[in-house]
């Protein structure tokens, strides 16, 4: 099995438990970006081993968190050697509110891993948008792109829906999937 690392920030644990639950599908090794923003040269070392990417930030303000950006802008001197390219990306992101404006911070995910030459994996699950549909239901909030989550602001990780985790999951399991597909 190829390996595959999930690099994410968060700020008060919400995006870590989605962060969990797309590693434990895709049996990825997780790597935290600290509150500085900042990785270690061992994880810098893992990514360069990793046949496939998975990049998971909060979104803040509509975009990802500084501490995210920071770790995208060191990432720059991998991308002057392209030292990332044709490997296998995905992303996540995880808000506040049902929107939230979470699609900007997917489609900076992607950009991102486009600089790096990078092949980047789709979600592939279909919506739940049906009258009987619930926030149990994966893809529950109907994305494409990657991996949406809603975190209640006034509660702690065990509180995000558990569609959101079993899409979190599924997610994880289908980059793997590809990579080894592509391995
Ligand atoms: C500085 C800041 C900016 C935020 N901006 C947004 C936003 O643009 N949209 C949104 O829906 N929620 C926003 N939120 C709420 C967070 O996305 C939400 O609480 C999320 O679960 C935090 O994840 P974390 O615990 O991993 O940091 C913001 C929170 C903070 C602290």
């Amino acid at each position: 099995m190829p390996k595959t690392s999930v690099v994410y920030h968060s700020g008060y644990g919400h995006t870590q438990r989605v962060a969990e639950a797309v590693a434990e599908g895709a049996a990825a090794t997780l790597i935290a970006i600290s509150s500085e923003g900042d990785i270690s040269e061992a994880d810098w070392a893992t990514l360069k081993d990793s046949a496939a990417i998975i990049f998971g930030t909060p979104t803040y303000m509509g975009g990802p968190s500084w501490q995210f950006k920071k770790f995208a802008d060191a990432s720059s001197k991998i991308w002057m050697q392209q030292g990332w390219k044709d490997k296998v990306f995905g992303g996540f992101t995880n808000s506040g509110s049902l929107n939230g404006d979470k699609h900007s911070t997917l489609s900076y995910l992607q950009v991102l891993a486009s600089q790096h030459g990078g092949l980047w994996v789709s979600l592939g699950l279909m919506p739940a948008n049906t009258l009987a549909a619930s926030r149990s239901d994966i893809n529950n909030l109907g994305g494409s792109m990657g991996v949406l989550v809603q975190s209640p602001t006034d509660a702690g990780a065990d509180a995000i829906p558990q569609g959101d985790i079993d899409t979190a999951l599924a997610y994880g399991k289908r980059v793997a999937a590809i990579a080894a597909r592509l391995g």
